[in-house]
């Protein structure tokens, strides 16, 4: 950790820095407020130890200007046996704990301890929280096709390494899932993985939430936030769709991983931190900068080790496995004794395009899963989709009417969308007249 040492003392700042340096941290020392908030401007800290009786300075109000400076900064107060009432108001006011003077160095320890245990905790917690939400059967990162063999060996090698990583692949192939793979297998591995869905925001509020804003910077700015540049400081920050990063931001991601600066909306004061960028997308990035949608240069940057990750089609030997894996999994979600697909059900499987990747392998035996009566898997049990795959007469230029190929066109882009509302927008209708034509269509 940094830890920063705020004392008018220079024998307390001495005696304090050692013995945090002995704990294996890295010290610096402010005599003063003024100081101590250049430090930290210049680098963020993990914890300060911050005297209550700064000279002519009142150390409640330094306290303040710290927190100011740096929201989430874990301080610890120094206090004479006298002011034990200051220092529960600085509890008050967001410092961490207190320790009376005068103290011994395992005081020092022990509260170091506690700061790197909470902030380890708070980590997790985090970690968790994102994982939960995932509801991730176990994951197979292994295959059985050389390209894919080749692909993930490239990934993890970069995983161990700094460097940025761009993830390419059509979507529901398993580009976030390889994302949290190479934070897992990385050196930062301990610290946050943090994502940010860049087309789930508008250009404002995306701004803010990746470098955070001051209280009045905009409207319904109501309190200062850090953003997730600065949770992500020291571990992964995963760009979600980077191909849709409004322009505008796309000069201020570039000085992040160019300088490793930073700043909030509404405040000119550089900050920085140390994240690990990851990036995927589905589009075509390289044709994105042709179209002038994304600047060359950040492309160049984030295009150091990239991977393209191929559709479920294109990995025939690992169809099967993964199929299986998932029908293990919802049979024990939903307490079902459903054996095996039958026969019929592996062709279907073998010969259907997957348009929706993983994802739609993931939803279709779920389904599944919930639909079958007996032992085995059947045909009835799989979505229409399956039992339209054989006419593949249907396409572009073929002879046939517009009906049956608009018909067509929104089974697949739905069957590969998210939800009705990502496959609204992919055919560029509202989602109302999506869900008419579905029902007229009869793609339920
Ligand atoms: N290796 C894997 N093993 C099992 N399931 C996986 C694997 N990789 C991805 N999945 C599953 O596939 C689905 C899609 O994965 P993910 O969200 O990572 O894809 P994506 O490429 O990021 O999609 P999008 O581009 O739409 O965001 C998820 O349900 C995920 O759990």
């Amino acid at each position: 950790m940094r830890v920063l040492i705020v004392d008018d003392e220079p024998s307390i700042r001495k005696i304090t820095g050692l013995a945090v340096e002995s704990m294996g941290h890295e010290v610096v020392t402010a005599p003063n407020g003024a100081r101590a908030l250049k430090e930290l401007e210049t680098e963020s800290c993990d914890a300060c130890f911050l005297d209550v009786n700064l000279g002519t300075e009142d150390g409640l109000v330094v306290l303040e200007k710290l927190l100011k400076a740096q929201p989430g900064l874990v301080v610890i107060m120094f206090t004479a046996y006298a002011s034990i009432a200051v220092a529960v108001e600085a509890m008050r006011r967001g410092a961490f704990d207190f320790i009376p003077k005068p103290f011994t160095p395992d005081q020092i320890r022990q509260v170091l301890d506690k700061v790197g245990r909470t902030r380890k905790l708070e980590q997790k917690v985090k970690q968790l929280e994102s994982q939960i939400t995932e509801e991730t059967p176990g994951l197979d990162l292994t295959s059985a096709e050389p390209a894919m063999q080749k692909l993930l060996q490239i990934a993890f090698k970069a995983a161990e390494t700094p460097a940025t990583v761009l993830i390419l692949g059509p979507s529901g192939t398993g580009k976030s899932v390889l994302a949290r793979e190479v934070h897992r297998r990385s050196t930062q591995k301990e610290n946050a993985f943090i994502t940010v869905n860049c087309p789930s925001l508008s250009r404002e509020l995306l701004e803010s939430e990746l470098f955070g804003h001051v209280k009045g910077s905009f409207t319904g700015a109501v309190n200062d936030t850090m953003g997730k540049v600065a949770a992500a400081d020291g571990g992964t920050l995963f760009l979600d769709e980077i191909g849709e990063l409004p322009l505008e931001i796309q000069p201020k991601l570039l000085r992040l991983l160019q300088e490793r600066e930073y700043e909030r909306v509404g405040e000119p004061k550089i900050r920085k931190a140390n994240v690990r960028v990851i990036a995927a997308t589905n589009r075509n990035l390289a044709e994105e900068v042709k179209a002038g949608r994304f600047r060359e240069d950040l492309y160049y940057r984030l295009n150091v080790i990239n991977v393209t990750l191929p559709g479920l089609k294109d990995r025939p030997g690992d169809l099967m496995r993964l199929a299986e894996n998932y029908r293990v999994f919802f049979c024990g979600r939903m307490g079902k004794r459903v054996a095996e697909f039958s026969p019929a059900v592996k062709e279907a499987f073998v010969r259907y395009g997957w348009p929706g990747n993983l994802r739609e392998l993931r939803n279709v035996i779920e389904r599944a899963v919930i639909l079958s009566s007996g032992e085995l898997i059947e045909p009835a049990d799989l979505p229409e989709e399956f039992s339209h795959q054989a006419d593949s007469s249907i396409a572009v230029g073929a002879r046939v009417t517009l009906d049956a190929l608009e018909t067509e066109h929104i089974r697949r882009v739905l069957a590969s969308a998210k939800n009705l509302d990502e496959a609204a927008k992919t055919l560029g209708i509202d989602p109302a007249t999506l869900y008419r034509k579905r029902q007229k269509l009869g793609l339920i």
